[in-house]
């Protein structure tokens, strides 16, 4: 018999990766990136040139279309394998990423009379546009005790599919009334593989309050929200739930046209970028926490028994492995705090001198930020360039850098973000632990552990905890291609579930970072240190970040 393959496709937020994997070793023959064109929609509406407003965050969904278009192809003719031995594909996604549609399907942006209404466009994860519909859902639901809330951590973020809906109601009920269904952009590309819009349990669960038992929260509930609200679960909500990697169908023959691939080979439910993360990664029991770190981290963790923790993003029942309960939580920047001193902050004689020495300006950084011991350049950061998603969930908090003086230097600077990213973490860690879902080990994916390896060592660090780092460079398409595999089933060549899956094709590398004992202890104080300061402006001792940002508004 000829060697069978699957296919993986993670959708970033800045790109769409696909990998075509070995299915007897989960190795990878051929990947291929495609930028979105039309990249993150922050500034200005496409075409009709709008003018957004601050916290606001689109995609092109047409843009998802060219990551299938572009690198399935190509990594079929990279590996020069037949497309008969590709068995099965799947996809994962950034989440909560949602976009309105019609009664077809079709985005409402693609309508002619819609596309110059913002609300008719995807509304990327880290569109923060929705915090006030946020904070009054979150006060209604403590108000009426509503069970699900601690199950979020006791916060629902301005990230997710309801308070995204609300704000849409809110500002443009033209649009909320044209909609035919509220879909995550992942159901929505797997609809077009497919013809088939169904609902994956993984985004229903953690981020549109969706319950294996319970279902969605009650009428009750949505009507507290408001009245115009309160069918909105079997409107524009309806559809079946079903679990990871359930096949979805076959691939459509206009589909199949599109990428090189066979019709009706088999594709999987829509996932997430994070949760496919674990089982590629191999872990598939408590205790051992996976980071995706790329331009945010998501921590995911496996436990027995549902338990609950301060502002994790949410527990949910087979939400990432099929028999354990999900954990996940996050800091909303991570990578993107790094690029944004890269780009906006770096005097430009580090940049010449990262160019004359043929490097890239963090790699620059990196290496004269190892020359420094924990705690010798005197700064401490607040990560929170992009809101806080770990324990704090408020995305109306900010960054601050405290410490500095006229000899601070641009790789002081760069290492104490780099800290900072990791006391959020540390923050993350902790509040699991000390709930009972023990964290033991870390396993790293994404983007950043091949790329920094100082950071890696802070992670170790700070969080006094050995971390194992995914041998892929592509683990989020690997896990959506293991998915593929199960939606095809062994009857086809692939798997019965994702456990199987996991022995045969996930990979981590042999090296491990371990803590060094003399960083651990500068850094629990540190640690405390910036404890302080996160609770000083994190917990309402001082709003002083929200009421700039409530100036900035208003000018
Ligand atoms: N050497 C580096 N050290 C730290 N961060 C880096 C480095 N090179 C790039 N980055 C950051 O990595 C992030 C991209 O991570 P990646 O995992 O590739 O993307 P994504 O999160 O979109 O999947 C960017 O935010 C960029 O600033
Ligand atoms: O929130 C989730 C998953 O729940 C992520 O999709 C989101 O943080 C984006 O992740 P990336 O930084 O693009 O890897």
């Amino acid at each position: 018999m000829t060697k069978k393959y699957t296919i993986g496709v993670d959708y970033g937020t800045e790109s769409g990766r696909a990998v075509l994997v070995s299915l007897e070793d989960g190795k990878e023959i051929a990947d291929h990136v495609t930028p979105y064109k039309h990249g993150v929609i922050d500034e200005y509406l496409p075409e009709s040139n709008l003018k957004l407003d601050y916290e606001w965050a689109l995609q092109h969904p047409q843009d998802y279309i060219e990551v299938l278009q572009q690198s399935i192809p190509e990594v079929l003719q990279e590996s020069g394998v037949h497309p008969d031995d590709i068995i099965g594909l799947g996809i994962d996604f950034t989440a909560c990423t949602m976009l309105p549609v019609d009664k077809y399907g079709e985005p409402l942006c693609f309508h002619q009379d819609l596309k110059n209404n913002p609300h008719s466009w995807l509304k990327l994860w880290k569109h923060h546009a929705a915090q006030d519909e946020a904070n009054r859902l979150n006060e209604i639901a403590e108000t009426m005790g509503e069970q699900f809330l601690p199950r979020y951590g006791g916060k629902l973020s301005s990230e997710w599919m309801i308070a995204k809906i609300w704000q849409i109601l809110n500002e443009a009920p033209e649009i909320y009334e044209q909609t035919d269904k509220f879909v995550e952009a992942t159901d929505w590309v797997i609809s077009k593989l497919t013809n088939n819009l169904i609902r994956n349990s993984c985004t229903a669960g953690y981020k549109s309050i969706w319950h294996k038992q319970e279902g969605y929260p009650s009428k009750e509930f949505f009507q507290a929200l408001d009245p115009r609200l309160e069918d909105v679960t079997e409107t524009k909500l309806r559809g079946e739930v079903v679990p990871l990697g359930t096949k979805a169908g076959e691939l459509t023959e206009e589909m199949a046209a599109l990428t090189g691939l066979q019709s009706g080979i088999s594709v999987a439910v829509g996932n997430v970028d994070a949760h496919v993360s674990v089982p590629a990664m191999g872990v598939a029991e408590p205790g051992k926490m996976v980071m995706v770190m790329g331009t945010s981290i998501c921590h995911l963790l496996l436990g027995d028994e549902e338990k609950h923790v301060e502002g994790m993003c949410g527990v949910v029942e087979d939400g990432i492995i099929p028999g354990f309960y999900g954990y996940e939580a996050g800091q909303s920047a991570v990578g993107d705090i790094f690029a944004w001193y890269v780009d906006q902050a770096v005097p430009d004689y580090v940049k010449i001198a990262a160019n004359e020495e043929g490097i890239d300006v963090h790699q620059w950084l990196e290496q004269k930020a190892a020359t420094y011991k924990p705690g010798e350049s005197g700064l401490l950061a607040l990560d929170w360039w992009n809101g806080n998603r770990s324990v704090l969930v408020d995305t109306e908090l900010s960054g601050m850098l405290v410490g500095m003086t006229l000899q601070t230097k641009p790789e002081e600077i760069y290492r104490a973000l780099l800290e900072a990213t990791a006391f959020g973490t540390r923050k993350i860690v902790d509040a699991f632990h000390q709930n009972g879902v023990e964290v033991n080990e870390l396993y790293a994916c994404g983007g950043l552990p091949h790329k920094n390896k100082l950071l890696m060592q802070i992670y170790a660090d700070v969080t006094n905890r050995p971390i194992k780092i995914a041998d892929s460079f592509q683990t989020p398409a690997l896990g959506a291609a293991m998915f593929g595999a199960v939606a095809a089933g062994k009857a086809n060549g692939g798997f019965d579930t994702i456990l199987d899956a996991t022995k045969n094709m996930a990979r981590i590398k042999d090296e491990v970072i371990q803590p060094i004992p003399e960083n651990v202890s500068i850094y629990e104080k540190l640690f405390q240190e910036y404890t302080t300061l996160h609770d000083y402006f994190g917990r309402g001792e001082n709003n002083v970040m929200k009421r700039l940002k409530s100036l900035r508004s208003k000018n």
